[in-house]
């Protein structure tokens, strides 16, 4: 089985400044959960937009889903089968309402009005926002955008998912359910977050992005098990 992603000597650089990433390397394997943490402003975000081909590296390659990965084209597959959750749900709603943004996505890929309609509810309910369906999605709390944004990217019905600070505003209560959430999904994941609780809870793996390339974080090479 392939690796569904293979980074390798990534560099990249937002025009006029100096490289955010420089030689970074990654691997995501079939079923695999990674955390990345690391300090504002590491890359981390920067990252997931490579992966998925919304910005393109310098130098370096990018293998998604066992295949190299260069342009438009071959990114189209990548996007379709890894879904990135945004780190502002502005970014990823703009459809009037909650049901309209979350049939966006099916309907582009084909599918017909009577799945589509089938797909909404059925992602409602996993995760337990059916009360939302027929809100104007701007109007929304910022917790509820951030639940209807990972909706909007499970009814595409990816492989992966990639997520940018998931947790973050949600209340403890909604955090945990959505801990609950994702660890019911069979989805190989990357996760995003700068709170080491919610990192332990949904991923497997953790890894720190610092000074362009990722590292095991600090305290899986101290061999502890408690992170600060
Ligand atoms: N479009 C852009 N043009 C120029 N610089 C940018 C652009 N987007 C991001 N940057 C800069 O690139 C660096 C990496 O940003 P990125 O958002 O990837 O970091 P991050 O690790 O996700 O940070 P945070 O933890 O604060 O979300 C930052 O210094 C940021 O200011």
């Amino acid at each position: 089985m392939p690796l569904l992603f293979e980074l390798t000597g990534i560099r990249f650089a937002y025009p006029g400044r100096p490289p955010v990433l420089n030689g970074l390397s990654l691997r995501l394997d079939e079923g695999e959960r990674i955390a990345l943490a690391g300090p504002n402003g590491a890359g981390k975000s920067t990252l997931l937009h490579i992966m998925v081909g919304l910005l393109r590296p310098q130098a370096g390659t990018v293998v998604a889903f066992g295949v190299p990965r260069r342009n438009e084209r071959e990114f189209h597959e990548v996007r379709r089968r890894a879904g990135l959750v945004f780190q502002d749900p502005d970014d990823q709603l703009f459809c009037p309402t909650v049901a309209e943004d979350i049939a966006f996505g099916p309907l582009n890929l084909g599918r017909s009005r009577a799945e589509v309609l089938e797909i909404v509810d059925r992602t409602l309910a996993r995760l337990d926002l059916s009360h939302l369906r027929d809100r104007v999605t701007h109007k929304l709390s910022g917790g509820e955008k951030r639940l209807v944004s990972l909706a909007t990217v499970l009814a595409m019905e990816p492989d992966v998912l990639l997520l940018d600070e998931p947790g973050n505003g949600l209340d403890e209560e909604t955090r945990g359910r959505l801990v609950r959430i994702l660890n019911d999904l069979p989805h190989a994941l990357v996760v995003i977050s700068h709170d080491a609780r919610f990192r332990r809870a949904v991923t497997s793996h953790q890894y720190r992005l610092r000074d362009g390339r990722i590292g095991p974080s600090e305290t899986h090479v101290a061999g502890g098990a408690v992170e600060p």
